[in-house]
């Protein structure tokens, strides 16, 4: 471990973030009815180009008109390469109210896209006296976005999520697929005429999770577009809470439960971490660094690794 300890990332729940289109105002209540623990709303790619202005209305009225209870609240903004963007920012920032704890910034491709939302968001808090600073929460999910994804880690302490977009990400890396995120037909190794399917979303999820984990930033994974395919969900969603990854998105509402589910501690889990760390007490009373629990081999890295799993279950416990 170098001398640097690693920050912590926010302590809030981030199972499931829940999305749905800014043009779509008659499904703001029902998100806000959901379960999931971040809402979402989307001005960018749910959103056609003529309603743009007609949805960031919509926004700014549903954020301080609907009752969105203890969620977080995050809109996701243009990207910095279309003519809306400033808008939203200026708009959400000047006539949002407080209420709204986050923006999404999709597409970043590099730190310097941060520090130039960073200064807009920055002067408009200040012109405005704004109280409580914006979050930002990012996509990644071009090729330039994983290239320089420590950086984009590292670019702002408004920095609270990263998420994976596996569809635009796809799209910038070339991939043969329409598939968003899970498991990919041709992406396969063959042993004695048998195919075992791989992950090709892996290498990206790991580069996040490092990323996040080295600043104290929460990395989610996003989309599953087949929300026909429950199984398929729940298997990525293991996946990437196997990796380090606190949630997944849902972008239709009968995945929340799925992502709730996984990303969850389940009670044997939680008791099986706790009984690790009653027995490292024993051990340390012992004059003991190592000990063994249920034939296996538990020491000092086992009592980390467990902290983990029961602080996950303390933090979503509330
Ligand atoms: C690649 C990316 O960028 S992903 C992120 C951007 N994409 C999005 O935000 C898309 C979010 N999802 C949606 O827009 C919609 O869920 C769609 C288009 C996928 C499906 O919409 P529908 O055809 O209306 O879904 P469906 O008929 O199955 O809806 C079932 C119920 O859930 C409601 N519902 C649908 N989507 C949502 C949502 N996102 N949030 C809350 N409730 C919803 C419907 O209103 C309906 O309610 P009802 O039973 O009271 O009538
Ligand atoms: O924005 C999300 C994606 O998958 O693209
Ligand atoms: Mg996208």
């Amino acid at each position: 471990m170098s001398f640097r300890l690693q920050p912590p990332a926010p302590a809030r729940p981030n199972r499931c973030q829940l999305f749905g289109p800014g043009s779509r105002p008659a499904l703001f209540e029902k998100m806000a009815a959901s379960a999931a623990d971040v809402i979402n709303i989307d001005l960018e790619d749910s959103v056609a180009p003529s309603d743009k202005e007609s949805a960031r209305a919509n926004v700014i009225a549903a954020i301080s008109g609907v009752d969105w209870g203890r969620k977080t609240l995050s809109v996701r903004i243009n990207g910095l390469d279309t003519p809306w963007w400033y808008r939203d920012v200026v708009d959400l920032l000047e006539q949002a109210g407080d209420r709204l704890d986050m923006i999404m910034i999709p597409k970043v491709g590099c730190a310097e896209d941060l520090y130039a939302v960073d200064a807009l968001v920055t002067a408009v808090e200040r012109a405005k006296g704004r109280k409580k600073p914006i979050a930002f929460e990012v996509i990644i999910e071009s090729a330039a976005g994983i290239s320089h994804v420590e950086a984009i880690a590292a670019a702002t302490p408004r920095l609270q999520a990263m998420s994976l977009g596996a569809a635009d990400f796809a799209a910038s890396m070339g991939m043969q697929t329409t598939g968003i995120g899970g498991t990919q037909e041709n992406y396969y190794m063959l042993r004695e005429g048998a195919r075992h399917w791989s992950d090709p979303w892996h290498w990206a999820q790991a580069a996040i999770v490092a990323a996040c984990r080295t600043h104290g930033i929460l990395p989610v994974d996003g989309p599953f577009g087949d929300f026909s395919d429950d199984e398929g969900f729940r298997a990525q969603a293991r996946r990437s809470a196997t990796l380090g990854m606190v949630g997944k998105w849902a972008i239709h509402p009968k995945q929340v439960a799925l992502a709730n589910e996984v990303f969850t501690p389940s009670d044997a889990a939680v008791a099986e971490a706790r009984e690790i760390l009653a027995a490292m007490e024993a051990a340390k009373a012992r004059g003991e660094g190592a000990t063994v629990y249920k034939g296996r081999l538990v020491d000092i890295a086992s009592i980390k690794q467990a902290e983990v799993i029961v602080k996950q279950s303390e933090l979503i416990a509330g």
